[in-house]
């Protein structure tokens, strides 16, 4: 698979709020990665995502409140470690959990999760993420069998083990997530994870406990057949991926394919929900 992406970088007047709304904005159009800078953002997309059209959509171009110039240029691939290191702290998750870089300091948490982030999302400072850590945090895993699907660098995975999970399998479609997932198993000395690479049509026969999916709206709602048939009775379901919009129809789904709605977590508009069936 190419890593080829296109990089666009945003200059926004007035910085706030017009950041804020325009990373939303463009995740919907699908850009997958934003580095906040002095000036306003830099986003990123693959070149197989891409098209001439893809801001069209994005109206605060076209807001009157806010003056947005913009350059573009493709890229090979994203020094993510360097970008990382100039933008971004550790993040902590409620005191228990801190997700950070190996350049980092070590940190005294009870969960001290180390991510070589490189292209992968995951690294706790998107929305979701963050949110599926607190899902985590908060859940009983201890003895239970977990499949990550969507699984990006593995955090989710590693953190379902460090919380007592057993036998995990963590999958996703891109092979640059399968190699830094392997890779940060073994930083984070995991022992029952196993990575494969590919979707949700891996799954026929093994059932789990939990099923942790952070993907977005459209493959969640296409492959939610997939994840009910490949959960035990008893078992729960974390989702993740979306905006408030969206979980309406997530939950009507959900619900008509047996799941119950148990809650769900906000966070600028996005939303992780959990459902038992
Ligand atoms: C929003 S990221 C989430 C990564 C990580 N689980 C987290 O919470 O930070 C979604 C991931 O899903 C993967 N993905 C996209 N479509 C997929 C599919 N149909 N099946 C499995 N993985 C997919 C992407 O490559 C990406 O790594």
């Amino acid at each position: 698979m190419s890593h080829i992406y296109i990089e666009y970088d945003f200059k926004v007047t007035p910085l706030q709020p017009g950041t804020e709304i325009l990373i939303a904005e463009l995740g919907y159009a699908g850009f997958e990665s934003f580095v906040e800078t002095e000036v306003g953002v830099t986003a990123y997309i693959q070149k197989d995502e891409w098209n001439e059209t893809i801001l069209e959509d994005v109206n605060i171009l076209d807001s009157e409140e806010f003056k947005i110039k913009y350059t573009s240029s493709e890229i090979e691939q994203v020094n993510w470690n360097e970008e990382w290191e100039k933008n971004f702290d550790p993040i902590e998750v409620d005191g228990k959990c801190t997700v950070r870089a190996p350049f980092h300091p070590k940190r005294n948490f009870e969960y001290e999760i180390v991510i070589e982030p490189k292209m992968s999302f995951g690294t706790g400072h998107h929305e979701t993420t963050f949110m599926m850590l607190q899902f985590i945090l908060e859940n009983d895993f201890e003895g239970k069998t977990v499949l990550d699907i969507g699984c990006g660098t593995a955090v989710l995975a590693i953190l379902a083990e460090m919380r007592g999970a057993s036998k995990l399998d963590a999958i996703d479609i891109d092979d640059w997530c399968v190699e830094n997932s392997l890779e940060n198993i073994q930083r984070n000395n995991c022992e029952d994870i196993s990575v494969f690479l590919g979707d949700a049509s891996l799954l026929s026969g093994r059932k789990y406990n939990v099923i942790i999916a952070n993907i977005n709206r459209n493959i969640l709602l296409n492959d939610m057949e997939t994840y009910r048939n490949s959960l035990n009775d008893g078992g729960e379901l974390y989702l993740s991926g979306f905006y408030i919009e969206d979980l309406p129809t997530i939950t009507e789904t959900c619900n008509n394919l047996g799941f119950t709605f148990v809650e769900n977590k906000e966070k600028n508009r996005w939303v992780a929900a959990k459902f038992v069936i």
